[in-house]
C-alpha cells in the first residue's frame, strides 16, 4: 500500500556508463534544495533514449517512489523531452520529475531575493519547460497551440510578456550601486557554493541593528547624524540580502548571493548573469567555501568559484576565502583545508558561521582589501570643522586629532569617496 506523499520527499535516479555511479552531488543539491533523499536508485550501462533508465530500472525506481511516498524523481542527467515524457510515464501518477537542470532552477528559485532575479528565474523555468510541455502534449492541444488557453500558447505568452517586463525594468542593483558610491560605502559581495553557508555567514556580520530593528525602536531625535540618515535613505533601496555591516571599522553593504553549482548549462548561467555579476561590483568578495568537504571536493569546488568570479570580471586579489564549518573539522585537517585555500587566493580565514569563530579575523582581512586613501586635514577649530572631525569618526578611522591654538589637524583613514568628501569641506574653511 502506497504511504501519503510527502511534500519534500525525493528519490534519485542516477546512471553512468561505467561504475560506481556517483551520487552524492546530485544527493547534496536535493538536500540544499530542501528535500529529504529518501532513496537512491542507479543504473550503470548506457542511457536509454526514451526512458533515460533501462526499464528494470524504472520498475525499482517507480516501486522505491510508491514505498517511501516520494512525490519527487530527482534524475542526475539532462533529460530530453522525450526522456522527461517517458521516464514520467513508468512512474507512479502525480509523481514530479526533476532532471539535473530543473533541480538547479528550483534552487535558484529559493535563492532568488530581488523581484528581477524571480523574473529572470520564471523566465529560464518556462523555456526549459515549454518543449517539454509541447512533447507531453497530445495532438488535440497542439493543434490549439495557437489559441489563448491552451497550455502551450499560454506558456509562450507568459514567456513574452516576462522577456518585456524584464526589458522594461530598470536595474536597481545599478541604481544601488551608484548610490552607495556616492554615499560613500564599500560592497562585500558573499559569493560561493551552494550550502556553503553564505547566508549565515551574512547574517553573522551584520551589524545588530537591523532595518527593523531602527525603525521599530527608539528613535533618534532630529539631529540624528547624516550618516545615519544617509544609511536609511539607502536601506529604502536595498534588497532583503542585503545587510549593513562594520568591516575593518567601516560601514560597509553586505551582499548575499546565489550559489554556485557545478556543471551548469551555459544557457542557464546566462540567464542569471545579472544576478551573478553582483560580485564584479564589490569593492571585496567573501568566497565561502565548505572546509566539512572532502579535501579533493574542496579543492575542485574552490578552483571552480575562482573561475567563476573570474568570469565575472572579479580581480582575484579581491577575494577573500572563509573555509566555513571548521566546527566540524579536527584542528589538523582545518590547517589542510587554509594550506589549500591560501595556495589559490590571497587570504584564507577559518571561520564557523554556526557558532560565530573567525570572524573578527575575518572582517580585518576584509578590510584590509578595501580601497583605502589617507587625508591629514588642517583647518580652523570651528563649528564646521568639528561636524567634519565627527564624520571622520563616523565614516573613517581617526588616526590622530591635534588642537594647536586656534587650529585642529585629524590623521583619518577611509573609503576614497569619503575622504574627498571630507578634503573638501576642510578646504572650504581653511580658505
Ligand atoms: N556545522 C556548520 N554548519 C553550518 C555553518 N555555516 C552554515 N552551516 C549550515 O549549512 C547549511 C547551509 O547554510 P546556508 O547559510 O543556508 O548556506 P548558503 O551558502 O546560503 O546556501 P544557498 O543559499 O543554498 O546557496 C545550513 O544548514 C547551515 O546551518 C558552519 O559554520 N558550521
Ligand atoms: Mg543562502
Amino acid at each position: 500500500m502506497q504511504e501519503t506523499r510527502t511534500e519534500s520527499t525525493a528519490v534519485i535516479a542516477a546512471r553512468s556508463t561505467d561504475p560506481p555511479v556517483e551520487t552524492t552531488e546530485i544527493e547534496d543539491l536535493a538536500a540544499a534544495r530542501g528535500y529529504d533523499v529518501a532513496a537512491t536508485v542507479t543504473q550503470a550501462g548506457p542511457e536509454d533514449p526514451g526512458t533515460y533508465l533501462g526499464r528494470g530500472k524504472c520498475e525499482k525506481l517507480a516501486a522505491a517512489v510508491a514505498e517511501t511516498g516520494a512525490s519527487l524523481v530527482v534524475a542526475d542527467g539532462d533529460l530530453t523531452p522525450s526522456q522527461h515524457h517517458g521516464l514520467r510515464a513508468e512512474l507512479p501518477d502525480g509523481t514530479e520529475l526533476f532532471d539535473r537542470y530543473r533541480l538547479v532552477l528550483a534552487i535558484f528559485e529559493r535563492g532568488a531575493g530581488t523581484r528581477r532575479a524571480r523574473l529572470q528565474v520564471e523566465l529560464a523555468r518556462l523555456r526549459y519547460e515549454l518543449p517539454r510541455i509541447v512533447e507531453s502534449a497530445d495532438e488535440g492541444m497542439l493543434n490549439k497551440r495557437t489559441e489563448k488557453g491552451s497550455p502551450v500558447y499560454d506558456v509562450r505568452d507568459r514567456i513574452d510578456r516576462l522577456e518585456a517586463k524584464l526589458d522594461s525594468l530598470p536595474d536597481p542593483a545599478e541604481e544601488f550601486r551608484r548610490r552607495r558610491r556616492e554615499e560613500g560605502f564599500d560592497l562585500v559581495t558573499i559569493a560561493g557554493y551552494t550550502n556553503a553557508g553564505k547566508s549565515t555567514l551574512l547574517h553573522r556580520l551584520a551589524d545588530d541593528l537591523s532595518v527593523d530593528e531602527a525603525t521599530d525602536g527608539e528613535r533618534e531625535g532630529p539631529n540624528k547624524d547624516a550618516t545615519a540618515s544617509a544609511a536609511d535613505r539607502l536601506f529604502e533601496t536595498l534588497e532583503t540580502t542585503t545587510r549593513r555591516a562594520t568591516v575593518g571599522g567601516r560601514p560597509v553593504l553586505a551582499t548575499d548571493t546565489v550559489g554556485f553549482v557545478s556543471d551548469l548549462p551555459h544557457w542557464l548561467v546566462s540567464s542569471f548573469s545579472e544576478t551573478l555579476s553582483e560580485a564584479a561590483a564589490a569593492d571585496a568578495v567573501v568566497l565561502v567555501a565548505d572546509a566539512s568537504d572532502p579535501p579533493e571536493v574542496f579543492r575542485e569546488k574552490l578552483e571552480i568559484s575562482l573561475e567563476l568570479l573570474a568570469d565575472q570580471g572579479v580581480d582575484r586579489e579581491d577575494v577573500v576565502t572563509a573555509c566555513n564549518k571548521t566546527d566540524l573539522l579536527p584542528a589538523g585537517e582545518r590547517e589542510r583545508r587554509l594550506a589549500i585555500a591560501a595556495e589559490r587566493a590571497p587570504e584564507a580565514v577559518a571561520t564557523s558561521a554556526r557558532e560565530g569563530t573567525g570572524l573578527d579575523r575575518l572582517r580585518s582581512v576584509v578590510g584590509d582589501r578595501l580601497p583605502t586613501e589617507e587625508a591629514r586635514l588642517g583647518m580652523p577649530n570651528c563649528d564646521e570643522a568639528m561636524s567634519i572631525v565627527s564624520q571622520a569618526y563616523d565614516r573613517t578611522t581617526v588616526e590622530n586629532v591635534a588642537y594647536d591654538g586656534d587650529r585642529v589637524t585629524v590623521v583619518c583613514r577611509g573609503p576614497p569617496t569619503v575622504i574627498e568628501r571630507l578634503r573638501a569641506r576642510a578646504d572650504a574653511i581653511d580658505g
